[in-house]
């Protein structure tokens, strides 16, 4: 099994990669909000177990016009931001990640609950992708999204 450390270096050295996640992600931030919107969606259908970690929000069915299920949404995206932004730098990317990292340990999220969000993911990277999908570009997301699990 490997260490925090050891995956955050493999995502950092991986060139490939770094431009599926930087292409895909100008795709996702393309409409911040609608993506966010569209993967909370997918991770509340695919994984109904999760709702109940979202009490706060309210009712999840409600969408755009739920106003706190829609900031979560978009402060989510900003989180993936904050990763995209940092794929260069081994040490810049640790930190972010462990910020977020708190943010979930705080709300009991297991890694394994937090590694639901990849199914989801692949969804709303179907859609927004169309023709140009690819499962490696999932490929690329998930070695992210493991980092955090292995933060948690
Ligand atoms: C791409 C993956 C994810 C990202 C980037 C992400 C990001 C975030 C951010 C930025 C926050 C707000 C932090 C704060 O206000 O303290 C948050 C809150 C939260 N996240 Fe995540 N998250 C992800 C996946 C998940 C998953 C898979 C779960 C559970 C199955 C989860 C559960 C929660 C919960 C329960 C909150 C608190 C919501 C609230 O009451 O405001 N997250 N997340």
């Amino acid at each position: 099994m490997s260490t925090f450390g050891e995956l955050a270096n493999e995502v950092v050295n991986n060139s490939y990669h770094k431009d599926l996640l930087r292409l895909s992600w100008g795709v996702l931030s393309d409409d911040m909000e609608g993506t966010g919107l569209m993967l909370m969606a997918n991770l509340f259908n695919m994984s109904p177990e999760s709702r109940l970690k979202f009490g706060r929000l309210g009712h999840l069915s409600t969408g755009r016009d739920n106003s706190k299920l829609r900031g979560h949404s978009i402060t989510l995206m900003y989180a993936l931001k904050n990763f995209v932004d940092a794929l260069d730098d081994v040490d810049r990317l640790k930190c972010v990640v462990e910020k977020f990292a708190v943010n979930h340990i705080n709300r009991q999220i297991s890694a394994e609950e937090f590694g639901k969000i990849v199914g989801p993911f692949r969804a709303v990277l179907r859609i927004r992708m169309g023709d140009y999908f690819d499962e490696e570009i999932v490929a690329a997301w998930a070695a992210l999204i493991a980092v955090v699990q292995a933060a948690l």
